[in-house]
């Protein structure tokens, strides 16, 4: 009996496992009918794990992404191709109508996707990683910040900013300087002491740049690698900030009167703004620190390689430069000798606010970023699985004569008229569109503002190599020649 019962235990045992086995084969083969059903993008997923990899980071080095990587592609297969990138299976989209598609649907189909190395410089409490109500209510702490009202009381100190920086590093009779690398202690300036209220005292921008420096390098922590260094200077600056923010706290909790809060405003808007939010609870101390980060992160390259590009351009095209040079000498006799710009004055400059976005098209800072797919997505008559990434690029529609006539050739006049929705986007575009982009154009409207009206130069190596680590960068640091423009 004892036997039997074992026996018929066994029995229902063996039945059970060989139902589940089963169940779980059939729902197996019926998924992977489902899959081949689906048609995939055309392309190539290269070596296994590798992939196009190599090629990939080749031609983004040499700063020929779109001409040896992207272009060659889109001819073999069209628009949207697959392949392997960074051991991921990648799609490459390409046009506005794909860049409105995946830019638009953040959140609902795709959502953004940056390497671990990132993730972790940055933290996982900066914007970048944030999704649904914690992203909106960041984005809109530095909205009220970076919109045109918090813009306007900020120009009278980026004013000073440049005028002091100018005074500093181009004064002093005929000489040779590095545009590039100046411009990036101008735009860290900028962006920690008059966004952020931070004193930028020496060495504090070698700090932030060696976490930057590891961004996108292997995470790999071991002593002496690019990304151990990083991850050394983040916790520096971690500690840095933590004290500021402890202090800032302090103080705004004990100001009463109303006129001390407006001074402090000035003193740093965005960072009153983020710890005002964090006194009302609405955001967390660890919040506060990752996104002072990402910001300096987001602001310091993108912005100084932008102002690079704009006095490339303006050089190899002196028709333009006569055109811009008249439009700020307008400005300047508006004005009492000495007199700082004013927001409106900002918005008179609209040549040159064209020729920065021309030499933004042809040079974007940013040449694209990826995306996860969060579900299969039907786009363009393929599917993209789930859990695949998606590459939208800049190069995509810029250089594409179907958005851009001529698109090598350098016309700041093309934005008199319209351009297509999702076809210029070196600031992103739909959820994710760039949060600094009217800090940026006030950056860069300015500081040509005080040099074309008081330096003469010219470049010394008009041709000098673009390369990329991780972001472009002029290779020489872009030597200038210049003198003080004679009265
Ligand atoms: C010429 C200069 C700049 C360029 C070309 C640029 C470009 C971009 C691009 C393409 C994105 C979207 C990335 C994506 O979709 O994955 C982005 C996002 C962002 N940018 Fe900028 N940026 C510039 C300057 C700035 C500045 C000055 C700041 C702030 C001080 C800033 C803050 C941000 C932030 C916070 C985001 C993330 C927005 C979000 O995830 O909601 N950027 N930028």
């Amino acid at each position: 009996m004892a036997l039997d019962t074992n026996f018929l235990v066994s029995l229902l045992f063996s039945l059970l496992i060989f139902a589940i086995t089963s169940i779980l084969f059939l729902s197996h083969c019926k998924s992977s009918k489902s899959r081949t059903n689906k048609r995939l993008p055309p392309g190539q997923m290269g070596l296994p794990w590798i992939g196009e990899t190599i090629d990939f980071c080749k031609a983004q080095k040499k700063n020929r992404l779109y001409e040896d990587f992207i272009q060659a592609r889109i001819k073999k297969h069209g628009k949207t191709f697959r392949t392997r990138l960074m051991g991921h299976p990648t799609v490459v989209v390409n046009g506005a109508e794909a860049n409105k598609f995946f830019l638009s649907n953040e959140f609902k189909l795709v959502v953004s996707s940056w390497p671990s190395s990132s993730v972790q410089l940055m933290g996982l409490n900066s914007i970048m990683e944030k999704r649904g109500e914690s992203h909106r209510c960041l984005r809109a702490i530095v909205a009220t910040s970076l919109g045109s009202t918090g813009l306007e009381s900020l120009v009278p100190r980026i004013c000073g900013t440049v005028k002091t920086h100018l005074e500093k590093y181009w004064n002093g009779g005929a000489k040779t300087i590095r545009l590039y690398n100046l411009t990036k202690v101008l735009t860290f300036t900028i962006v920690i002491e008059c966004l952020l209220g931070i004193e930028s005292k020496p060495g504090l921008m070698e700090l932030f740049e060696r976490v930057l420096e590891g961004v996108f390098a292997a995470p790999v922590d071991f002593p002496g690698s690019k990304f151990s260094r990083a991850k050394g200077a983040r916790n520096e600056i971690e500690q840095m900030l933590v004290d500021i923010i402890r202090q800032k706290r302090k103080e705004l909790t004990e100001q009463v009167k109303q006129e001390s809060r407006v001074e402090d405003e000035e003193k740093g808007i965005l960072l009153t703004r983020l710890v005002e939010a964090l006194i009302r609870g609405d955001v967390s101390e660890a919040e506060v620190v990752d996104n002072v980060v990402l910001l300096v992160f987001a602001a310091h390259d993108t912005t100084s390689f932008s102002i690079a590009m704009t006095f490339r351009m303006l050089a190899h095209n002196p028709n333009c430069y006569s055109v811009l040079e008249k439009e700020h000498e307008l400005i300047t006799r508006g004005r009492a000798p000495g007199e700082t710009l004013t927001y409106e004055d900002t918005k008179k400059m609209k040549y040159a606010w064209q020729v920065a976005r021309e030499s933004m098209r042809i040079f974007p800072p940013i040449f694209g970023s990826f995306r996860k797919a969060i579900q299969d997505i039907e786009f363009d008559g393929y599917t993209i699985p789930k859990g695949w990434k998606v590459l939208w690029t800049a190069y995509g529609t810029h250089y594409d004569p179907m958005y851009f006539k001529d698109p090598l050739n350098f016309n700041p006049s093309r934005f008199e008229d319209p351009i297509q929705p999702y076809a210029y986007v070196p600031f992103g575009g739909g959820p994710r569109l760039c949060a600094g982009y009217q800090l940026a154009k006030l950056n860069i409207l300015v500081f040509v503002h005080y040099v074309v009206t008081g330096y003469d130069w010219s470049l010394e190596s008009p041709d000098e190599p673009i390369t990329v680590d991780p972001l472009p960068f002029p290779s020489q640091g872009m030597p200038v020649r210049i003198s003080p423009k004679l009265p």
